[in-house]
C-alpha cells in the first residue's frame, strides 16, 4: 500500500523538470552582530543536497551547524550568497512561505493544545479543509507511532513521545524538506539510540523528503545521513558518504571527529599501488594509500591513522608487537581504552580500545600490535610531528 504522505500532490508531475538540486546553499555568510563586534557564524558556505537525499550537517559547538539550518529555513537572514529551494531562490522568502517542516532539540510543543491539535496547527495556518486535516493529522501520527495518544496534552508524555509529535507537526505539512536540529539531545542515551532506528525508519518511508540533519553526535549522523558534512569554525571542511570519511578521512580534523583517531605524523616513502611505506623516527610502517595517490609523493608529510579499535595491547615482546607503556586506563563497559606511549614515538600518546574488562596498572609495560596495513595515510594540512 502507498503511503500517502510519500506521495504529495505537488511532487506528481508528468513532465521531467530539470534535475535541481532539492536544497542549495551558494556562497551562504551569516553573521551576528554588528562592526567590530560581529561574528561570522557561516562563513562561505556551499553545499548541495539532492531530493530524497539525508545529509547530516556534523561539527563540534559553535561551528555554524544550526545557523545554517536557520539561514535555510529562513530564521536569520545571510549577509551574502543565495539559498535555494528546488532551483528557486527562497533568500528573500519569509520562513512560512518556504514550505520546509523543522524539528528542533526542546520540541517546541503548543502546551495547552492536545496532540492532535499541535500536529493539526501547521495545517490550519495554511487554510487546509478541515476532512483533509483529519487524515493527514492521523497519517502523520501513524507515521510516528503516536496514533494512540493523540487526545493527550504535551505534559502527558514522555520526552521522547514529545518528540514524535513534534517531528509529526512538521510532516503533516509534507514538506519537501525536514530540517532537524539535534532532535534527540534533549533525551537520554537508551532513548536517543531508539529514536535513531524510528528516524532511519521514517527516512526509508519518506524517500522522496530531503532531510537536512544537525547534531554533534557522529554516531547518529553515521547512522541516518547518505553523507556527511563536516563543519569546523563556521565552514564546511569535508563531504563524504560516512563510509568514505570513515574509512578514508580527507583530514585529520574529519578523522578525529568521526570516532576518534590516532594520528601519527609520518613522512611517505615508497608507493605501490594503494600501499605506502611511511617512517616515522626510525621505524617504519606500511600504511594505505586512498587515492587519488599523486598525493603521496616520497617525502611528503602526512598522518597515519589508526582507530582505536584497531590496536592490539598484547604481552610485553610479543611477536610483530611494539613496547609501550600504560599512561591511562578507563574501562567503559565494553571495552577498555587505554592510553599508551610506545617507545620510538615520542610526544606521542595513542589510543587503544580492548574488548571486556582488562587491568594493566598506569606505568607498567605492554605490548602493542598495529593493524596491517598499519593504517590510513591523511593529508596533513598543517605541520606534522
Ligand atoms: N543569535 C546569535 N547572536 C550572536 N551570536 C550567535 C547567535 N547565534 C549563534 N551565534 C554564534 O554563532 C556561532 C555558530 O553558532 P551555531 O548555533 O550555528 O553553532 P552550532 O554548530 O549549531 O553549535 P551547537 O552545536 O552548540 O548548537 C557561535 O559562535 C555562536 O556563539
Amino acid at each position: 500500500m502507498s503511503n500517502p504522505l510519500t506521495t504529495p500532490t505537488a511532487r506528481v508531475s508528468g513532465t521531467a523538470a530539470p534535475a535541481q538540486p532539492s536544497i542549495a546553499f551558494d556562497r551562504v555568510t551569516v553573521s551576528y552582530g554588528r562592526g567590530k563586534k560581529s561574528t561570522d557564524a557561516l562563513l562561505d558556505f556551499t553545499l548541495r543536497v539532492e531530493r530524497g537525499e539525508t545529509i547530516a550537517l556534523l561539527g563540534p559547538s559553535g561551528s555554524g551547524k544550526s545557523t545554517a539550518l536557520k539561514a535555510l529555513a529562513g530564521f536569520v537572514r545571510p549577509s551574502a550568497g543565495r539559498v535555494r529551494l528546488s532551483g528557486r531562490d527562497v533568500t528573500d522568502l519569509p520562513p512560512a512561505k518556504r514550505g520546509i517542516g523543522v524539528v528542533v532539540q526542546s520540541y517546541a510543543l503548543f502546551p495547552h493544545m492536545r496532540v492532535r491539535d499541535n500536529v493539526a496547527f501547521g495545517l490550519k495556518a495554511r487554510r487546509i479543509p478541515k476532512a483533509q486535516i483529519t487524515e493527514r493529522v492521523s497519517d502523520a501520527l501513524a507515521m510516528v507511532s503516536m496514533s494512540d495518544y493523540a487526545s493527550r496534552l504535551p505534559r502527558e508524555l514522555s520526552g521522547g513521545q514529545q518528540q514524535r509529535v513534534a517531528i509529526a507537526r512538521a510532516l503533516a505539512i509534507r514538506p519537501d524538506v525536514l530540517l532537524l536540529d539535534e532532535p534527540l539531545a534533549a533525551l537520554d542515551a537508551a532513548l536517543r539510540q531508539s529514536m535513531v532506528i524510528e528516524l532511519q525508519r521514517l527516512r526509508d518511508a519518506l524517500p522522496d523528503t530531503t532531510m537536512l540533519y544537525v547534531t554533534h553526535d557522529q554516531s547518529e549522523a553515521l547512522a541516518l545521513a547518505s553523507r556527511v558534512a563536516v563543519m569546523r569554525d563556521a565552514q564546511l571542511v569535508d563531504i563524504g558518504t560516512a563510509d568514505e570519511l570513515w574509512s578514508r578521512p580527507p583530514s585529520s580534523f574529519t578523522a578525529g571527529f568521526l570516532g576518534g583517531a590516532n594520528l601519527i605524523g609520518c613522512t611517505v616513502g615508497r608507493v605501490s599501488g594503494t600501499t605506502a611505506l611511511v617512517s616515522v623516527g626510525d621505524k617504519m610502517f606500511t600504511g594505505s594509500a586512498p587515492a587519488p595517490t599523486r598525493r603521496w609523493a616520497p617525502g611528503t608529510r602526512a598522518w597515519l591513522c589508526i582507530r582505536p579499535h584497531e590496536m592490539e595491547v598484547t604481552t610485553l615482546w610479543a611477536a610483530g608487537s611494539l613496547a609501550a607503556r600504560v599512561t591511562g586506563s578507563v574501562w567503559r563497559g565494553a571495552t577498555t581504552r587505554f592510553t599508551l606511549a610506545v617507545d620510538g614515538l615520542p610526544d606521542q600518546l595513542l589510543e587503544a580500545d580492548v574488548t571486556g574488562r582488562v587491568e594493566h596498572p598506569i606505568e607498567s609495560r605492554v605490548g602493542v600490535r598495529f593493524p596491517n596495513p598499519t593504517g590510513v595515510l591523511v593529508e596533513a594540512a598543517g605541520p606534522t610531528r
